[in-house]
């Protein structure tokens, strides 16, 4: 069977991305990513293709090179869903805000309304292909909502998680480490459909780095890497503390374990925590998927690694209190970052968020520099938590666009996220404008202590 018009719902992080390179990778198909969100979509459509709505290095070319062509982004959701043979899934699975799960469950109230709207408008046979991050056996539900609702077509689902990371999300999609497609491996048609995915990979991944397996499996997989990677991050963040009490480095000890090659070197970076828009609520649903089969200490092992990090985001915060003899009352603190990591424009979880809310908290006043996230996204990620009015924020908060004009008379500087261009910047002059002492807090382990010693800074490094 061979695919001919691709229909992506969910024109976002995941969504966007994938279906450029899908897109750009097998010319022979019709790529269309629908949304309903209008902006969005004219944003993707924009004439300058550097206004696309997300930032990820080498996007732009790969959109460009293959929008009008056989890429298209549309609000028809009804028209692609029909001409389509294969439909991707990839709205969001937030973490559920109310009800029964409220804090915990993933909310698949947008998944589901896809699969009606699906099941209403299809006239033929489909084969859906959930690229959403999903509980295990959502993919019954799926089945379930779409045979009894349907036309009386035939649906094969498959189960097909994206693994890339934002930031380098073009690089991930060139060069995936796999490819997993899950599926109902039991029925002649089921592998007929897995195949017919696995083609449209095939055309850049090797076929031995395409991974076929039953659809929990697939489902479940995607759940145990993000719980695996950030165990990780808590496992040496908790370490990074032991560290400032000891004597000994974090880096050090990251370099000495790294190098064995069973715990391997990737993932072992201390930080302020680890934020974006996958890890706690991926987590969160993991510990709400066990507890609801009454495993509670498999709950009670994954729940350790949010809080732990939750900690780490709050120790950070508290240390710059401390560290300011105590009070932060009426003091400028310039934040340097509010991106959850470099190289994107995503806020989502952002620890930057929380450090900055605790210090408002005491009193601060805060100016935050991010090369890449808006004044308007910051506002509203502060107003987002809900702990003062937006009035009180747009007192206490101010966003500049310079990275010197942040220090000015500043009594304190924090990086938050590591961005490069950070470790460029004249920090000479940066202190010379400061109020003194002028305190340095490095929650990236961006910069070099001793050399931002040298330059009069008193500087605190996560970890040492
Ligand atoms: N962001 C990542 O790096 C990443 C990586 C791997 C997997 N995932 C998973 O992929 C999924 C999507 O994540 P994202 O970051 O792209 O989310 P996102 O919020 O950036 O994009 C989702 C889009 O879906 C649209 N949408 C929601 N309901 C719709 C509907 N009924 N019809 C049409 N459009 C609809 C929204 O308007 C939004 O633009 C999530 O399940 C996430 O866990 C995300
Ligand atoms: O050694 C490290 C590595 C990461 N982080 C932090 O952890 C967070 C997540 O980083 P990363 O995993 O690189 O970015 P994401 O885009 O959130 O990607 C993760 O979440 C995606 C969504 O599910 C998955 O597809 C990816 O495989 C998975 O890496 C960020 O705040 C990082 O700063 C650290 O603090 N130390």
């Amino acid at each position: 069977m061979k695919i001919k018009n691709i229909c992506c719902i969910g024109a976002g992080y995941v969504g966007g991305p994938t279906m450029a390179v899908i897109a750009q990778k097998n010319p022979h198909i019709n790529v269309t990513v629908v949304d309903i969100n209008e902006k969005r979509i004219a944003a993707w459509n924009d004439e300058d293709v550097e206004n696309i709505p997300i930032y990820e290095p080498g996007l732009s070319a790969v959109v460009k090179e293959a929008r009008g062509t056989n890429l298209f982004f549309s609000t028809d959701v009804d028209a692609a869903i029909d001409k389509a043979d294969m439909i991707f899934i990839s709205v969001n699975t937030p973490t559920k805000t109310y009800g029964v799960g409220k804090g915990m469950a993933a909310d698949l109230k947008y998944i589901e309304l896809c699969a009606r709207q699906i099941a209403e408008v299809a006239k033929d046979n489909k084969i859906i292909v959930e690229k959403s991050t999903l509980p295990v056996r959502t993919a019954e539900a799926l089945k379930s909502i779409l045979d009894n609702t349907g036309n009386g077509v035939n649906f094969q689902i498959l189960s097909n998680p994206e693994f890339l990371a934002e930031g380098t999300a073009v690089e991930d999609l060139l060069d995936p480490d796999r490819v997993l497609i899950g599926g109902n491996v039991n029925t002649e048609a089921g592998r007929e459909a897995m195949q017919a995915l696995v083609d449209v990979y095939a055309q850049w991944v090797p076929q031995e780095q395409i991974l076929t397996t039953n659809v929990w499996s697939s489902e479940l997989s995607k759940l145990t890497a993000n719980a695996f990677l950030a165990q990780r991050v808590s496992s040496i963040n908790a370490m990074s503390e032991l560290c400032e009490h000891t004597g000994a480095d974090i880096n050090e000890i990251s370099k000495a374990i790294g190098m064995d090659s069973r715990i391997g070197p990737k993932f072992l970076q201390a930080s302020i925590g680890f934020g974006g828009s996958c890890f706690q609520k991926d987590i969160l649903n993991l510990i709400y998927i066990a507890k609801s089969y009454g495993l509670n200490e498999v709950a009670d092992y994954w729940e350790q690694v949010i809080i732990m990090n939750n900690h780490q985001k709050r120790r950070f915060a508290e240390k710059i209190v401390k560290t300011l003899f105590n009070t932060v009352s009426g003091k400028k603190i310039a934040l340097f970052g509010w991106a959850f990591k470099k190289d994107t424009n995503d806020t989502r979880e952002s620890a930057a968020i929380y450090v900055a809310d605790y210090l408002l908290n005491e009193q601060a006043e805060i100016v935050v520099y991010d090369p890449k996230v808006s004044e308007e996204q910051i506002y509203s990620d502060l107003n987002y938590l809900g702990t003062r009015s937006e009035q009180e924020n747009r007192k206490l908060v101010t966003v500049v666009r310079d990275p010197y004009q942040v220090c000015e008379e500043a009594h304190a500087v924090a990086i938050l996220t590591e961005w490069v261009e950070f470790k460029e910047l004249n920090w000479q002059s940066i202190y010379d404008n400061m109020l003194k002492p002028a305190f340095f807090f490095d929650g990236r382990k961006l910069l070099n202590k001793r050399k931002m010693e040298d330059l009069g800074f008193n500087f605190y490094m996560i970890g040492e």
